[in-house]
């Protein structure tokens, strides 16, 4: 599905409004590393970002080791950030 790569300003806009991400990949991706008190904490977390992720068809590329989870947002179809990202970034601090 095609969508459209954000603008530079639409790439600031996200960032002054999602503070705790940062770009990564020459801009092409933003990223947020999460801590909790342990796995548990941890993987309900995931949980809860997988089925916000299927429900919006928009998957995270991320990692886990025990308490922390890093997450890389970006969109394959648009080959960068795209709205999409903004979005997921947006249900995710909202959780
Ligand atoms: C067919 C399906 O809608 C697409 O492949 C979706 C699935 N999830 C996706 N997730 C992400 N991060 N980027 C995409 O471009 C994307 N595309």
């Amino acid at each position: 599905m095609a969508v459209a790569r954000l603008t530079d300003s639409e790439r600031e806009e996200l960032l002054r409004r999602h503070p705790e991400w940062s770009l990564v990949r020459d801009g092409d991706a933003i990223q947020r590393t999460f801590r909790f008190a342990d796995f548990n904490e941890a993987f309900g977390f995931m949980t809860r970002v997988a089925l916000l992720a299927d429900k919006a068809d928009h998957h995270p590329e991320w990692s886990n080791v025990y308490n922390r989870v890093e997450i890389v947002l970006t969109t394959h179809d648009a080959g960068g950030l795209s709205r999409r990202d903004a979005e997921m970034a947006k249900a995710i601090d909202a959780l």
